[in-house]
């Protein structure tokens, strides 16, 4: 597979270390504007990397975008008269409806919008996948793409706004969640290192839970809470706080800001 991801920044620099994680290509090329914090990732033999994005399209087969949205328009009409019959368009940028991709590039191409997360870069994002008509055809392609970094699942595009929020923002959210657990541990006594510890492997006992028990959160919270027990007394506290009302309440407020960068 010949792998072309145009624009390696935060996002497009952690898709190509999953695909190098996961001998997910033959060939990448690797572009942005300024080539210098490439060195690292050049490295690897199957690595090339270029400003020309004319160049890294006519070398590959998938191309996966992730500029901002401000530059897709543009990098769009650059590349436009060499698409052929063999690209397969992966566009990762946050509110670029499918319908303004086609109306740069025409709709007889295979379109697929793709919402991963960072987690990308050590092979375990949630990825949600949709596509136009004509991509429907590769949308197999994309999953097997993204599933070998992670977990994929396809989506009406009208979800895709939704998925940005919970998924691609949503590594943020966890983070932040349990950078505070971090620091209610170093209050308790423990060091910082050690108190990450804690946080992050919790965390990640918590959602493997679900993942291989196909439970229910409240399900798994009954089996901590200890009647009259320290779980419900700490939990009853975080809720008068508005634990769970700030979380919704801030995944809405990301939803609504989404609005606003698609218009402008
Ligand atoms: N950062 C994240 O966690 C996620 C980002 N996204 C979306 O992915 C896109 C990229 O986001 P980030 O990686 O955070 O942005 P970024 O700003 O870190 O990366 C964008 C890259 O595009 C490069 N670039 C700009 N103009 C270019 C051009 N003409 N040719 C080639 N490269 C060019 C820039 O040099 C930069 O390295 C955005 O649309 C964002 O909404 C989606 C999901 C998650
Ligand atoms: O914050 C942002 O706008 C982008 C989209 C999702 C993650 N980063």
């Amino acid at each position: 597979m010949k792998i072309a991801i145009i624009g390696a920044g935060n996002l497009g620099l952690s898709i190509a270390k999953g695909i190098l994680s996961t001998n997910g290509a033959t060939s990448m090329v690797l572009t942005k504007r300024n080539l210098s914090g490439l060195k690292e990732i050049e490295k690897y033999g199957i690595v090339t990397t270029t400003t020309d994005n004319r160049e890294a399209v006519a070398k590959s087969d998938i191309l996966i975008f992730a500029v901002q949205p401000g530059q897709f328009v543009k990098i769009l009409g650059e590349v436009k008269d060499i698409l052929t019959d063999k690209h397969v368009i992966i566009s990762t940028i946050t509110g670029f409806s499918i319908a303004r991709m086609e109306e740069v590039i025409g709709p007889d191409h295979y379109i697929i919008r793709a919402m991963p997360n960072t987690a990308i870069s050590v092979g375990k994002s949630m990825t949600c996948i949709c596509s136009n008509e004509k991509g429907a055809k590769r949308i197999d392609l994309a999953k097997a793409i993204f599933n070998r970094m992670g977990h994929s699942m396809q989506i009406p595009e009208d979800q895709m706004q939704a998925a940005t929020v919970i998924c691609a923002s949503g590594i943020a959210f966890w983070m932040r969640l349990i950078r505070a657990t971090t620091q209610g541990a170093i209050q308790l006594g423990f060091d910082a290192k050690e108190a990450q510890e804690l946080a992050m492997h919790t965390c990640n006992g918590a959602a493997s839970l679900l993942i291989e028990s196909d439970s229910h959160p409240e399900n798994e919270i009954d089996k901590v809470t200890t009647p009259r027990g320290c779980t419900i007394s700490g939990l009853n506290e975080m809720e008068h706080q508005g634990l769970s009302s700030s979380l919704i309440r801030g995944i809405v407020a990301s939803f609504d800001k989404i609005n606003e960068i698609k218009k402008g």
